[in-house]
């Protein structure tokens, strides 16, 4: 079957996208990638085709390559958008760079659309003796996906399937140029070395070997699906439990935790985490332990890349940094049958009736007290912590006061039986306080 056919079959999922974007380097796979599309929607029916360069400027001979990758496009009637990137400086530039190309490529998308990148089988074998040697698990050593989702649309890599080799001879049968990245000599980089060392000496002696790396990368993928499904029916029940619902934070119950066997903790908790934070290459279950043995008047936390998973109300909760935005100050509340904007903290609303006086709403100091029916004046401290309300909410949570003396607080459990109920829907980006202790 020619290149072109089996491209054909590969994008068949996506011929009704709104639009397709060629991620363009100017380098061979790209090259190879934008010419079999454009050979194939003149005689196809496709989405129409957009090209995205990007730019880094982060070294000299890349700065003909916007021009190269034009006069390509130029040659092939389509249109390319060239993408200036401002790479941040780091321990990796090669990877702050490929954050900001990814950056780049997701702003690009709409609704939908598709990017195409021109990853091959070689890079995909590659990537799994490069993650081998870092010690991945499964979820690593499925290498790249043929599909993942992009911002609003789409990244796809149409060649995974398809060696170096053969794209390097489609190449030279079309007559096509590409440009050479000087980098990709560098041997310094881990990524090269193994591109230019360790990959040949295993080709020399097992001629298949990257056909069967890829290989095994698609069954470990298909492990992976496994896993992830199992981990979604051991999270459903502890995504569900826990009081404190209405806080926007995400949170999984302990208890439907521990039911599980360690290693299916660490799955679950390993998907769960996909979407918040990167996880550490090294062994980081520690934190995962200390934080489900801690005892329940301890506050321990499991600190990670993106924010930090806390203990309370039985739960474990993620908080992402930046730390607390903080709320402060009162807020007068003329008008208590409307809701309250409360600046940067959400809304409020109170029902039953206040009684005459000013009425304002304020956060905690420390020391407050409160006159519950039946149970005389109590302490607002022990109050809270008989609600197993957490810690790093308390500081956000609003009270409120008539004539200056406290008469509700937001969202507590045990008052609802109260004539007076004040609830409060935090805003959904909320910023909670990090460094609070379940007191
Ligand atoms: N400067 C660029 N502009 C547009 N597309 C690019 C650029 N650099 C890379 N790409 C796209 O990404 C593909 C893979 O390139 P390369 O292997 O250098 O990137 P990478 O970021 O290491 O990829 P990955 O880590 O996902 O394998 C290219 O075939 C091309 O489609």
């Amino acid at each position: 079957m020619s290149l072109e056919s089996r491209l054909l079959d590969t994008l068949q999922p996506w011929r009704t996208a709104p639009r397709w974007c060629v991620a363009f380097s100017g380098g061979l796979d790209s090259t190879v990638l934008l010419h079999l599309l454009v050979r194939l929607s003149s005689r196809e029916k496709l989405p129409p085709i957009n090209v995205i360069h990007v730019h880094h400027g982060l070294q000299p001979a890349a700065d003909g390559w916007p021009a190269h990758c034009r006069s390509i496009c130029q040659t092939l009637g389509i249109e390319l958008q060239v993408v200036r990137v401002q790479v941040q400086a780091g321990p990796s530039l090669e990877s702050a760079a490929r954050a900001a190309r990814y950056t780049a490529f997701s702003d690009c998308l709409n609704t939908a659309e598709v990017l195409f990148t021109g990853q091959h089988r070689d890079d995909q074998a590659e990537t799994l003796v490069f993650r081998l040697l870092r010690g991945a698990g499964v979820r690593g050593l499925a290498g790249m996906p043929v599909v993942r989702a992009l911002g609003d649309g789409w990244l796809v890599r149409p060649l995974l399937d398809i060696g170096r080799g053969e794209l390097e001879a489609y190449a030279r049968v079309q007559g096509l140029n590409w440009v050479e990245d000087p980098s990709n000599q560098c041997t310094g980089h881990a990524r090269n070395f193994l591109r230019h060392r360790v990959m040949p000496v295993l080709r020399q002696r097992w001629p298949r070997a990257v056909e069967n790396m890829a290989r095994t990368a698609t069954h470990l993928g298909e492990a992976q699906q496994l896993l992830n499904e199992l981990a979604e029916i051991d999270l459903r029940e502890a995504r569900q439990q826990g009081r404190y619902q209405w806080l926007p934070m995400p949170k999984l119950s302990l208890s439907s935790l521990a039911l599980l066997s360690p290693a299916r903790q660490r799955n679950a908790l390993r998907y769960w985490l996909v979407d918040l934070t990167a996880l550490p290459d090294s062994d980081h279950w520690a934190g995962w332990d200390a934080l489900r043995d801690a005892n329940p008047d301890a506050a321990p936390v499991w600190r990670l890349a993106a924010g930090e998973l806390h203990k309370g109300d039985g739960c474990i909760w993620w908080l992402s940094g930046p730390w607390l935005t903080t709320v402060a100050g009162s807020v007068d509340w003329p008008q208590p049958d409307t809701d309250l904007h409360l600046p940067d903290n959400g809304l409020l609303r109170l029902s039953g009736d206040a009684g005459e006086g000013a009425l304002q709403v304020r956060y905690r100091q420390g020391g407050e007290s409160l006159s519950i029916p039946g149970r005389g004046r109590r302490d607002l401290k022990r109050l809270l912590n008989e609600a197993g309300m957490p810690g790093f909410v308390r500081s956000r949570l609003p009270l409120l006061f008539l004539n200056g003396e406290l008469v509700a607080v937001a969202n507590l459990p045990q008052f609802d039986a109260q004539a007076l109920s004040l609830h409060w829907s935090p805003p959904a980006d909320a910023r909670f306080e990090l460094i609070g202790s379940f007191e």
